[in-house]
């Protein structure tokens, strides 16, 4: 798989900065980020809680204003970024959350259908059967039209998959998305999220302390305290994580 890596990174993060609060209250959360993301890469970034994760994937995803350092997305620079640019981005790019976010009052294929109506280049007669075709491809040709209600946490979440890749972003970002669910399903729904990624040429960042689904990635990289780090210590010792890499 490696060799569909292109040496074009879509993510090219230096000297990020990032604080949170004013004043006396004015804490730093992110301390000198270096990092790039290649076209077609899995990578999972894990550490601590509390450690930044999520802050450096929002600030990826465009979520929030980048505040010093620099951080290039698909080329472009969101340092400085106005509302608009961070708006365009945004829909270049597909979110995955613990909490799989499907609309209550819309069924599977409506869910899906949604995030093709935000982009001008999709005709609306096909909106239908693309949203079943990926509903397909994610074992859920049968559920289209049930309401989320109706649907397991596993099958929210292939929705929830199946909602972000319709699109064919360049990047996915998931946070924490096998949080919610058992092993089984969470395997499932990484195993399914890395199958199409790979089909679309596609980057995943995924933020997880799901020692089980590590060895999906191409590469782990890990935080603490605001910092990126080689691999802790602690993190040899789990013993989850030398099972799953016993697998290969
Ligand atoms: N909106 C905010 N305002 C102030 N502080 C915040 C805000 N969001 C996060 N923080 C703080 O920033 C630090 C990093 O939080 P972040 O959510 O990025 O960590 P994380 O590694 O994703 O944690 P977890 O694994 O628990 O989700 C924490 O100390 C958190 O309390």
């Amino acid at each position: 798989m490696n060799n569909q890596l292109s040496t074009n990174p879509v993510i090219s993060i230096h000297n990020l900065d990032h604080y949170f609060g004013q004043g006396d209250l004015r804490k730093q959360v992110l301390s000198d980020i270096n990092l790039k993301l290649y076209s077609g890469e899995i990578v999972i970034l894990t550490g601590p809680s509390g450690s930044g994760k999520t802050t450096l994937l929002t600030l990826m995803g465009g979520l929030r204003s980048a505040q010093s350092g620099s951080l290039q997305i698909l080329g472009q620079e969101i340092l400085g970024a106005n509302k608009q640019q961070l708006t365009q981005l945004r829909q270049q790019i597909g979110y995955i959350f613990q909490a799989h976010n499907l609309l209550a009052f819309l069924t599977a294929k409506e869910n899906v259908r949604m995030s093709l109506e935000l982009h001008d280049e999709y005709l609306e007669q096909d909106m239908d059967a693309k949203a079943i075709s990926i509903l397909e491809s994610v074992g859920l040709g049968n559920r289209a039209d049930y309401y989320p209600e109706s649907l397991s946490g596993g099958q929210k979440q292939r929705v929830a998959i199946a909602r972000a890749l319709i699109s064919h972003p360049k990047i996915i970002l998931a946070d924490e998305p096998t949080a919610a669910l058992d092993s089984k399903s969470g395997r499932d729904a990484v195993e399914i999220m890395q199958r199409l990624a790979q089909e679309q040429g596609c980057t995943i960042l995924l933020v997880t302390h799901d020692n089980r689904i590590l060895d999906i990635a191409n590469r782990i990289i890990y935080m603490e305290d605001g910092r990126l780090v080689p691999k802790p210590d602690s993190v040899a010792a789990e013993p989850n994580l030398n099972s799953t890499r016993t697998h290969h």
